[in-house]
């Protein structure tokens, strides 16, 4: 386990920066690039742990892919060329990987082994495994390892009770080797990468109003594409330059896909001196420079209800700006908080009071009471990517810095996090 200090930055953070590859986008890049026929050249692709993990487990279904420079290629040969793997595959700490998998794989008639590490097989699959088995897939379990299979499997009519990305994306990519019409519905709009991918690679369907529908069996060929920065990467260093005094900071290539950008909207909210210029779009997502100043005058906001899938990865360092802001935030409807890698309300609540924090955990989420004058702890990230760069930027404003336990768990989605973040302070 590796363990970081980070030094309180009286200068702030100043600079021109651009963040690595959006995670969800990397992942969808390959798992469609597998299911497609012919070649699919992705650029920007994101090379950490969660996505590296992805291209293994399609290699191990016999998928081939190539790094080349600065691009990844996948050969894909459509789901009749995935073949059986040798080994169990191994997600590692992925809730996108194996959830988005189990579609596939379920539609496959062989038997796959699939599992992951410690914080994976405590995660729930069920949500995945309940929709799928109507399709005719048969799962051993509903929690990894998970043997799985399908032959002839069937469209499906499902309304999703939970918001989830993965839950949707995971029926979707059944539905493409399914026989049949599939709907699938959700109680409030998640992440649409999967959608805008499917009409990037020519697919057919009809979305209305939280309803997808799509026709089985429909041919993809292998295209282009273009990864834009991660904004949830991206967070945290603009809420770095928010809570840090004499800070300015730009960020080029962020990904601006309008699911994605609850953080900025409640951000503005707050009173963050964020601006957003050169807007252009990047195979169907939107993406832009944003500029983050420091700001002095945050005020506190509650976050609840159809925000919440639009920031649901960045609750850890919206608590953290929270800190510094008057008043009382309150996060609410947001107990899908406790399945993610840790349980990031616990997590949160428990890191940030260690350093001078007044935050509450709720059942649903957290009040933070600001503005508070943070000072050093000895914390740790639980494993949890997330969780670590939140306490790293704490660090930046926290009397005496930070110490960081498992500070490496951040190369899931930024393996070279702290070195960006050196390059900024200094
Ligand atoms: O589909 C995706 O790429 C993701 C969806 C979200 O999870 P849920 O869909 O389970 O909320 C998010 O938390 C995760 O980081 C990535
Ligand atoms: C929840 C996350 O990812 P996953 O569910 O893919 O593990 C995340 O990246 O914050």
């Amino acid at each position: 386990m590796t363990t970081r200090k980070i030094t309180n930055s009286s200068q702030g953070i100043h600079g021109t920066i651009s963040v690595p590859g959006d995670k969800s986008i990397s992942h969808r890049a390959l798992m469609f690039g597998a299911i497609a026929h012919g070649e699919t050249v992705i650029h920007g692709f994101l090379k950490s742990e969660d996505c590296i993990n992805t291209m293994k487990c399609l290699q191990q279904l016999h998928v081939k892919i190539e790094e080349k420079d600065d691009v990844v290629i996948v050969y894909g040969k459509g789901f009749e060329g995935l073949e059986k793997p040798e080994r169990t595959l191994y997600v590692g700490n992925s809730g996108t990987t194996i959830r988005l998998l189990l579609g596939i794989l379920g539609t496959l008639p062989f038997e796959t082994v699939i599992t992951g590490d410690d914080s994976i097989k405590k995660r729930p699959m069920d949500r995945v495994v309940k929709p799928l088995s109507k399709t005719g897939a048969l799962f051993s379990a509903n929690k990894a390892p998970i043997v799985v299979s399908g032959t002839n499997t069937k469209g499906i009519t499902y309304d999703s009770p939970i918001a989830s990305a993965q839950v949707k994306s995971s029926i979707l990519l059944a539905a493409l080797n399914s026989v049949g019409t599939t709907n699938v519905s959700e109680p409030k709009p998640s992440r649409d990468h999967t959608e805008r991918m499917l009409s990037h690679f020519n697919v057919s369907y009809q979305k209305k109003e939280n309803m997808i529908s799509l026709i089985g069996k429909q041919k993809l060929t292998g295209r282009e594409i273009n990864v834009p920065g991660d904004i949830s990467s991206a967070a945290f260093f603009i809420a770095a330059a928010i809570i840090t005094p004499n800070s300015s900071l730009e960020i080029h290539n962020v990904g601006l896909n309008e699911t994605r950008t609850g953080i900025i909207d409640i951000l503005l909210k707050m009173g963050a001196n964020i601006t957003i210029s050169n807007h252009s779009k990047m195979n169907g997502e939107e993406v832009g420079t944003i500029h983050a100043e420091y700001s002095p005058n945050l005020n506190s906001v509650e976050i609840c209800g159809e925000t919440i899938p639009r920031l649901i990865d960045e609750i850890p360092i919206l608590a953290l700006v929270a800190t510094q802001a008057n008043g009382m935030t309150v996060i609410k409807d947001a107990s899908e908080l406790k399945v993610k890698e840790t349980n990031r309300i616990t997590a949160v609540a428990d890191e940030l009071t260690k350093c001078g924090a007044k935050i509450e955990p709720t059942n649903d989420g957290m009040t933070i009471v600001g503005k508070s004058t943070l000072q050093h702890a000895n914390v740790t990230s639980h494993g949890d990517h997330r969780i670590g760069m939140m306490l790293a930027i704490a660090g930046l404003i926290a009397d005496g810095g930070m110490t960081i336990e498992d500070a490496e768990a951040v190369s899931v989605s930024y393996p070279h996090f702290f070195e960006e973040l050196n390059n900024i302070m200094a």
